[in-house]
């Protein structure tokens, strides 16, 4: 439906100027410093990104930042720096559960029982729940102690898929999710089915799973139509999404920001009325498929008007995963000028590689909601060339990593990524899930 976009994508993922951005927001790319933190970073490796030395025995454990090198705590040794990527090694007997320090403590868990020669290591990342973590607390700083995340698997992972799902696979898998200590499950969407045939049984999925305990599952109402057919399916939380640029909005639910923000302000009337809580969502909150360059003015409207209406959270977007820090930065300072950050989540989908990196800086602004999907699924069919939202299994084990609690079960979370890409018969796209499951450590030893 959509041609394909002339935009220069370059504009939108180049950095910002430093002088582009505010004090604050500069102080986050690097503290004490005007310049983008990459600019001092010592050169990589010529290609292939991460180079870890060849040998046997040999495992990451931590990373430091740019700058001298951080005394090994444990087991010096054996330690070896790579000076290339400033990536630090460290051998490990195997079957070892050892607690290392370089500013945050990992616990590295070699869970397989295979011996050291066997190379076929396992890695859980956690720590001890430090929110300020590096030299003198800056280089990490201001994290939340606690994030809520909202797994949209169900909805914005399976409303792209050209095959259609069965009903009862769809709900497998939110009954799967829902076991994993996620609070919250987007389940369908309540829109037109000729708009999106994947999610034309929305009323047979809502009927079975509304009684689920312990977990939210709202449903998406792009009008009064769609809010009526949720409630009376058994749905007790809905969202409304509107999009930032004019373009998506009318080919997305083919009417204006303006006409969209109308139908939505009904629909919250008659959640008011039913105090069914209603979330809110601004797509392409940094560039649209058309549009390209989106202004955080034009965001930061969008979403003060879903505030202002009564979205108790609103979500922001980067529907095609442009977005890199630099770009996310101005656009959260943009809304979090107008909604306060306690109600704002963040959403990115990963076509560029770019969500952790992104969820990462927004935790330090003091978002607190990252909306993720299971198995890295997802797109929206009308943003042609947007790939999968950010896994969850990732956001999961980046958050365990920096001690920040989630009260979600990576295991289980991964166990409802294998069920659905079984069925879909299709590789997981969560980096942190594929190498858990054993599936790229076969041949460790040649890393
Ligand atoms: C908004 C509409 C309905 C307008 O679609 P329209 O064609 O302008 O609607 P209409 O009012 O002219 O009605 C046309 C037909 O649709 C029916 N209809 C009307 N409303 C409904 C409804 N709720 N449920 C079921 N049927 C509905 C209506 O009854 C009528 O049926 P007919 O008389 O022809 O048989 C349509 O454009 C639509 O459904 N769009 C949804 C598209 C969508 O779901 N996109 C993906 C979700 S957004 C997203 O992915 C972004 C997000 C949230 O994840 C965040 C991010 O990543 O940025």
């Amino acid at each position: 439906m959509l041609g394909a976009s002339k935009v220069a994508w370059s504009r939108l993922a180049s950095p910002a100027s430093p002088r582009a951005l505010s004090s604050a927001a500069r102080s986050l790319l690097l503290p004490g410093s005007g310049m983008p933190a990459l600019e001092r970073s010592p050169p990589g490796p010529p290609s292939g990104g991460d180079e870890r030395p060849p040998g046997d025995g040999l495992t990451e454990t931590g990373c430091s930042a740019a700058g001298a090198p951080r005394p090994l705590s444990s087991g010096d040794a054996a330690a070896e720096e790579n000076p290339c990527t400033r990536l630090i090694y460290q051998r490990q007997p195997a079957l070892h559960r050892s607690k290392l320090s370089f500013g945050v403590n990992r616990h590295i868990i070699y869970s397989n029982g295979l011996s050291q020669n066997q190379q076929n290591y396992r890695y859980y990342s956690s720590c001890s729940g430090q929110q300020n973590i590096g030299i003198g607390n800056k280089i990490i700083h201001d994290l939340p102690r606690r994030v809520k995340i909202v797994e949209v698997g169900p909805r914005d992972g399976l409303q792209n898929e050209k095959n259609i799902v069965p009903t009862h696979v769809k709900i497998e898998l939110i009954q799967i999710l829902a076991t994993s200590g996620l609070p919250v499950v987007e389940a369908t969407s309540f829109v037109s089915p000729k708009w999106v045939p994947q999610l034309a049984d929305a009323k047979d999925v809502m009927q079975v799973v509304r009684n689920i305990e312990g977990v939210s599952l709202p449903v998406l109402t792009p009008n009064l139509k769609g809010f009526e057919a949720a409630v009376a399916a058994g749905a007790k939380e809905v969202a409304v999404f509107a999009s930032a640029s004019e373009a998506f909005s009318k080919s997305n639910i083919n009417c204006t920001i303006k006409e969209s923000l109308a139908r939505y302000n009904d629909v919250a009337l008659a959640a008011k009325e039913r105090k069914i809580p209603m979330r809110g969502y601004v797509s392409c909150v940094v560039g649209c498929p058309v549009e390209g360059y989106v202004p955080p003015s034009n965001v930061a409207y969008v979403a003060k008007e879903l505030y202002d209406m009564g979205c108790y959270e609103v979500s922001l977007g980067d529907t095609i995963g442009v977005g890199t820090p630099g770009t996310v930065v101005p656009m959260l300072e943009a809304v979090m000028s107008v909604v306060p950050k306690e109600k704002l989540a963040v959403h990115f989908h990963d076509t560029y590689g770019q969500s952790l990196s992104n969820i990462l800086i927004s935790l330090q602004m003091g978002i607190s909601v990252v909306d993720s999907s299971v198995a890295g699924l997802g797109g929206c069919p009308y943003a042609k060339g947007a790939s999968g939202n950010v896994a969850t299994e990732d956001v999961v084990y980046m958050l365990n990593g920096l001690g920040i609690k989630t009260n979600v079960d990576l295991e289980k979370v991964m166990a409802a990524g294998e069920f659905i890409c079984n069925h879909l018969g299709r590789q997981s796209g969560s980096k942190a899930a594929t190498a858990l499951t054993g599936k790229v450590t076969a041949n460790a030893s040649k890393l």
